[in-house]
């Protein structure tokens, strides 16, 4: 036997195990862990606020769970929707008739559990929680309309994805409606292209939630387990943890970077150029969190869904790298591109990169983000997309003597 047939052979006997198809499924994964949880006398009655794409996806999730688990939630949920007329009819009347959201997620069957509500207050009423899911820029009108008409024991979820900057500095949106609304709320983010959870293709996501200091005790207040119940499927896999900051952060920052990734797209750079953008946008990530949320922390970053996975496939797919994109290949401004492109749909990306270049130019310390100031600057200066490398890079010359 020739020294080369002797190593294959003991490849082949070390790989033999791949071989075989008949290893009971306990030696492939590991045993599935169950949470005890209390059932509850008055199950909670659960709100989603808003119903575009996310919006509606995340509803489909969470009224698939309500209908699952009677012990903890009342079937029905409440979903407010902005009202519009397609074809002449009110979007509500279709979504609960056709159990689609013809404009905003079409294609999709959704539960019959789940109710378009076009009223805010009446969808509100008596919910124990509140998930918001909309465009950033309208949460403040929709604070001011709650106020003083929710339940004072009710808690929310942010799926939303961005800042709030105003008289208080630079504010998470989960901290926002807390101040705004007195109410305990954490936030939900991940690398969840809605298209692909609504077709419930695998993918993972971030629940972070602190229990408030009146935390009432288990069984008469949401946790992490009520939590996990509430958001967790078999195509969307849940992690429950405390860091609010580090997930708000990373979710809001990675739009900004995707424009980034998108410009380097449509000038046909490629890949490498992308990979680049990714690597600098997430070091000002960590960067940001670390000087203006010192609570956050750099292992949400890169060991949750809602950090560089987020970023991942936000820069891959995502609406903010279409946007930019369409940006570069037609040099139209980006406001142009997301109303042709995305059908009322947003790209978060654009109002962010505002809100941050305000705050960091507030703080003079726009230098020390080159890539978000460089971001904003192509989108609202209208700096060539071209420099982008120079703008980003500390670039050392040789100087010969
Ligand atoms: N779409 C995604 O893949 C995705 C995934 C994760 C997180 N998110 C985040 O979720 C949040 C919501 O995004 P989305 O995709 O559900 O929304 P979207 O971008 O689809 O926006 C459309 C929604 O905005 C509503 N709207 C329009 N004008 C309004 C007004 N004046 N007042 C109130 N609402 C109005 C529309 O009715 C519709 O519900 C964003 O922060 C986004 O970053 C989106
Ligand atoms: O389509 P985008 O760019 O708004 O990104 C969507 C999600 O945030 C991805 O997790």
């Amino acid at each position: 036997m020739t020294a080369v047939e002797t190593a294959i052979e003991r490849l082949s006997l070390t790989n033999s195990h791949l071989n075989q198809t008949s290893l009971p499924a306990t030696n492939l994964k590991k045993n599935p862990s169950v949470l005890s949880i209390t059932a509850l006398q008055d199950p909670y009655k659960v709100c989603v606020i808003g119903s575009g794409n996310w919006g509606t996806t995340i509803a489909k999730v969470v009224a698939e769970n309500t209908n699952n688990y009677p012990q903890l939630f009342q079937s029905k949920v409440d979903m407010w929707v902005f009202q519009e007329q397609i074809d002449g009819r009110n979007l509500t009347d279709i979504i609960n008739t056709q159990h689609e959201n013809v404009k905003y997620l079409p294609n999709i069957k959704l539960p019959e559990n789940l109710v378009a509500n076009p009223s805010l207050l009446d969808a509100v009423n008596d919910a124990d929680i509140l998930v918001f899911n909309i465009p950033h820029q309208f949460l403040p009108r929709i604070v001011q309309q709650l106020k003083g008409n929710i339940k004072k024991t009710a808690r929310a979820i942010s799926c939303l994805k961005g800042f709030e900057v105003g008289k208080n500095g630079v504010q998470l949106l989960s901290d926002y409606i807390t101040d705004q609304l007195d109410i305990q709320c954490g936030a939900l983010s991940g690398a969840n292209l809605a298209p692909e959870v609504a077709l419930e293709h695998w993918s993972e996501t971030t629940v972070a939630y602190n229990l408030p200091f009146d935390y009432r005790g288990e069984g008469k207040d949401v946790d992490h387990k009520v939590l996990k119940a509430l958001f967790h499927r078999p195509y969307f896999h849940v992690s429950v943890i405390d860091d609010v900051a580090g997930v708000s952060i990373a979710g809001a920052l990675k739009n900004v970077v995707a424009l980034g990734c998108g410009f380097v797209e449509g000038l046909g750079w490629g890949n490498n150029a992308s990979a680049a953008i990714q690597r600098v946008g997430l070091g000002e990530i960590i960067k940001f969190g670390q000087m203006f949320f010192p609570e956050s922390k750099v292992e949400t970053y890169y060991k949750e869904s809602a950090g560089v996975a987020d970023l991942i496939t936000t820069c891959s797919g995502g609406r903010n790298v279409r946007v930019a994109k369409m940006m570069a290949e037609t040099g139209e401004s980006a406001e142009y591109c997301e109303k042709n492109l995305l059908n009322g749909q947003s790209a978060q990306g654009i109002i962010t990169c505002k809100e941050v270049y305000e705050w960091l130019s507030t703080c003079d310390k726009l230098d020390e983000y080159p890539l978000f100031t460089a971001v904003y600057r192509i989108v609202y200066e209208g700096l060539p997309m071209k420099n982008l490398p120079d703008m980003i890079e500390e670039l050392e010359y040789f100087n010969f003597v």
